[in-house]
């Protein structure tokens, strides 16, 4: 769509077409297998088109405008990954996280505006996850591969004693990793059935099932037991409401022994890194739509926590997740 404008004026939306049409194009490029088809070398439009089985033309189009979008190169040989959609893209590692993103933001964000007008999320992004099960995979999967990134260094922050109760903890890399570290520890992981598949799974595969319990049902409803000594909430209250947040963590105290310890795993609300901070804008908007939460300030988290019992709030920002952050708090001796 030629403009024709001075240079320095321009509707501002015009390069967001852009990207968000590269953006689609590149996430049906990954449902079709294109990257992965392009990983043994370049191949012609029409050889692309026979190997994922798709029309010859449409194909040709779909890689000319992956081309255009930087995705592709076009040589003597045909079509091409270019070394970073090589790197990225061509397997089923960093990929997943875009498989995840463009089925969230182009299948979810449709009532987008309801959600706005009315203050109430249109959709319930476990229930939607739920209807989608590879979408639950994959994001299962994203969480325990962050997991496995933070784990150390969660082992040198999460104090721990006996029990440990790991609240929304789906796919249990976090409890695995702590009871792997400490010989003593038993852990109760609370999360809707679908997650704690994927949980009971990586359990079993750890060899913890004598250590690990997996108690399915909504923690804003369960029992939660008594007697821990540590509670993870980890990317559980970004997920909910600051009333719903409260609730919680007044059931979190009251399974704690006395000197108990919760401790939240939270994005940062603002980060000095210009891609990490516009994300945590996407990010909250999109917790807003899907589960009436956002990305809270840590002063908030704070406040939540001394109106419900703990004190001695510190925040510990990761090394191994720059943008993240711990938070720990204690309940009373
Ligand atoms: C963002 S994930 C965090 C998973 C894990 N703690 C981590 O940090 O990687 C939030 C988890 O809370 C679970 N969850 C959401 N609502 C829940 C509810 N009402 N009761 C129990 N679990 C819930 C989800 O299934 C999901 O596994």
């Amino acid at each position: 769509m030629p403009l024709n404008l001075p240079p320095g004026d321009g509707p501002p939306s015009f390069p967001d077409l852009l990207t968000a049409a590269g953006y689609r194009a590149m996430a049906a490029g990954l449902r079709l297998g294109a990257f992965a088809a392009l990983a043994g070398g370049p191949l012609a439009g029409p050889d692309l088109a026979a190997k994922l089985g798709t029309d010859p033309r449409g194909t040709a189009l779909l890689a000319d405008a992956l081309v255009a979008f930087g995705y592709l190169e076009h040589g003597p040989d045909g079509y091409a990954n270019t070394a970073m959609t090589a790197k990225w893209l061509s397997d089923d590692g960093y990929s997943q996280v875009d498989r995840f993103w463009s089925t969230v933001l182009f299948e979810s964000w449709g009532e987008l505006e309801q959600s706005v007008r009315t203050g109430r999320p249109a959709l319930d992004f476990y229930r939607w996850l739920a209807d989608r099960p590879e979408t639950l995979a994959r994001f299962q999967g994203m969480l325990s591969g962050m997991a496995s990134s933070i784990v150390p260094e969660a082992v040198e922050l999460v104090p721990v004693g006996d029990r440990l109760l790991d609240v929304g903890g789906g796919h249990a890399k976090y409890s695995i990793g702590l009871c792997a570290a400490h010989p003593g520890l038993r852990a109760t992981v609370v999360d809707l059935p679908d997650a704690l598949a994927v949980g009971g799974r990586a359990v079993a595969e750890a060899g913890l099932a004598d250590r690990i319990t997996l108690r399915e049902g909504d923690y804003d409803e369960i029992d939660l037991g008594t007697g821990y000594d540590t509670a993870l909430l980890f990317n559980v209250v970004h997920g909910r409401t600051a009333e719903a947040n409260r609730a919680l963590l007044e059931r979190v105290a009251a399974a704690l022994n006395p000197g108990g310890a919760v401790v939240l795993l939270e994005p940062d609300e603002h980060s000095d890194d210009q891609a990490t901070d516009v994300f945590a804008r996407v990010f909250s908007l999109n917790l807003f739509h899907g589960q009436g939460g956002q990305v809270y300030a840590a002063e908030e988290i704070g406040s939540w926590l001394a109106d419900t019992g703990f004190h001695g709030t510190t925040t510990h920002p990761l090394r191994s997740m720059p943008g993240q952050s711990l938070i720990v708090a204690r309940t009373s001796a």
